[in-house]
C-alpha cells in the first residue's frame, strides 16, 4: 500500500501532479488537500481509471488531518508563486506561515516514518524551517525530508540539448547534477561532471550562457507567463520524477537524484560534505545542501560528498558563491521557526 498526499492540490503545480500521480501504477491512494477547490480537481481526476482511489480536503472538517491518515508520502506546492521582478525570496512572507503550518500539521497528524518533498519557494527557506518544525515536536527524521531541486537537473539536461542540435542527445538519458540551493546563484550546475564529452565542446561563452540559462530558467518561465505564475508544467513533471523514486522505495528500489537536504551527521556522507564545504568554500554554517543521493527504502541512504571536490574550477568559484547566499536562506528559515510559537498543540 503506498498512499501520496498532496498540498495545494488545486494550484497550477499541484493539478498536474496530481495527474502524474494517479497515473503512477504504483500508487494505492491519493489525497488531495488545498484551501480551495480540492473536492473539484479530486472528483475530476477520480474519473481516471488507474489504481489509485481518490480523497481530496478542504481545511474545514479536520481536512489537514484526514489527508495524512496512513499517508507515506507528503508533497507540498501550496502556497504563492513569483510575478515578474520578484525574487523567490519575497515570496516568504507570504509562504512561511502556510508551510510552517501545513509543517505543523504533519508533524500532529502525520505517521511518524512520512517522507517528506517540498516544493514551496523559498525552498532553501522552507525546508530548514519544515525540519525546525518538526525538531520542535521531536518527529524529526532527516532522511525522509527534502526539498525539491529536480527543475534545476531537468532543465540543465534539457538545455544543454537544445545548445548542441547536432549531437541529436536524448536529454531524459543525461544526468546533470545541480548543487547548492534553488534560486538565482546558489544554483550550481556541475555539467563538467554530468556530461564532459558535450560540455568539452563547448566555447567559454557557450558554457557561461549555459549556466546563467540554468541559474535563471525560472525567470524566464515567470516573464513569459506575464503575471500569472511560475513553471508549473516543468515543475509538475520535475516534482513527478522525484516522488516517483519516493514511490519506489515502497517496492525496494533504489535511485539516484538530487535534493536539498539538511546535512545531518546521520546521513552517510553527510558529515564529510559539511566538512568540505566549510573548510573549501567558507561556509562553516552551512547544514543544508542539495547534492546528488541515494533513495532506498529508509529515505535517503547517501550523500554523495566527493562531487564537492571533483567540480572544476569554474564550478568550484560557483559553489563559493552560492554558500555565502545560502547561509542566509537557511538562517532566515530556522528564526521564522525559532521566534514563534506552535498553534498545534504537540
Ligand atoms: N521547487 C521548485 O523548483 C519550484 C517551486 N515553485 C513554487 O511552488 C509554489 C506553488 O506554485 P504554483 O502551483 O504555481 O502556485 P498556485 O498559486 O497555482 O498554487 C498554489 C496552491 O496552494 C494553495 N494553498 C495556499 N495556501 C495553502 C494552505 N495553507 N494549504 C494548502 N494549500 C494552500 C492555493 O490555494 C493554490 O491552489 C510556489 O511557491 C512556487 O514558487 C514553483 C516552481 C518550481
Ligand atoms: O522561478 C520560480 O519562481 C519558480 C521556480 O522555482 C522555478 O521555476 O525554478
Amino acid at each position: 500500500m503506498v498512499k501520496v498526499a498532496i498540498f495545494g492540490a488545486a494550484g497550477g503545480i499541484g493539478q498536474s501532479l496530481s495527474l502524474l500521480v494517479k497515473l503512477d501504477q504504483n500508487v494505492d491512494e491519493l489525497a488531495l488537500y488545498d484551501v480551495v477547490n480540492a473536492p473539484g480537481v479530486g472528483q475530476d481526476l477520480s474519473h481516471i481509471n488507474t489504481k489509485a482511489k481518490l480523497s481530496s480536503y478542504l481545511p474545514e472538517n479536520d481536512g489537514l488531518a484526514k489527508s495524512l491518515e496512513n499517508t507515506d508520502i507528503v508533497v507540498i506546492p501550496a502556497g504563492v508563486p513569483r510575478k515578474p521582478g520578484m525574487t523567490r525570496d519575497d515570496l516568504f512572507k507570504i509562504n512561511a506561515s502556510i508551510i510552517r503550518d501545513l509543517a505543523e500539521g504533519i508533524a500532529t497528524y502525520g505517521k511518524k516514518d512520512v517522507f517528506i518533498l517540498v516544493i514551496s519557494n523559498p525552498v532553501n527557506s522552507t525546508v530548514p524551517m519544515v525540519a525546525e518544525v518538526l525538531k520542535k515536536f521531536k518527529v524529526y527524521n532527516p532522511k525522509r525530508l527534502v526539498g525539491v531541486t529536480t527543475l534545476d537537473l531537468v532543465r540543465s539536461n534539457e538545455f544543454l540539448k537544445q545548445m548542441l542540435p547536432e549531437d541529436k542527445i536524448d536529454s531524459s538519458n543525461l544526468f546533470v547534477p545541480v548543487i547548492g540551493g534553488h534560486s538565482g546563484d546558489t544554483i550550481v550546475p556541475l555539467f563538467s561532471i554530468g556530461c564532459p564529452e558535450y560540455y568539452k565542446k563547448l566555447s567559454t561563452e557557450q558554457r557561461e550562457s549555459l549556466i546563467h540559462r540554468v541559474q535563471y530558467g525560472g525567470d524566464e518561465v515567470v516573464k513569459a507567463k506575464k503575471g500569472m505564475g511560475s513553471a508549473t508544467l516543468s515543475m509538475a513533471y520535475a516534482g513527478y520524477r522525484l516522488t516517483s523514486s519516493f514511490i519506489k522505495t515502497f517496492k525496494n528500489e533504489v535511485s539516484k537524484e538530487v535534493a536539498f537536504i539538511e546535512l545531518n551527521d546521520q546521513l552517510k556522507g553527510a558529515k564529510e560534505a559539511k566538512k568540505i564545504i566549510s573548510e573549501k568554500y567558507g561556509g562553516s554554517h552551512i547544514d543544508y545542501f542539495a547534492l546528488p543521493l541515494i533513495l532506498g527504502k529508509d529515505g535517503i541512504e547517501e550523500v554523495d560528498y566527493k562531487i564537492l571536490e571533483q567540480a572544476d574550477e569554474k564550478e568550484q568559484e560557483m559553489i563559493e558563491i552560492a554558500v555565502k547566499q545560502l547561509e542566509k536562506n537557511i538562517v532566515k528559515g530556522k528564526n521564522f521557526i525559532s521566534g514563534i510559537e506552535t498553534s498545534f498543540s504537540a
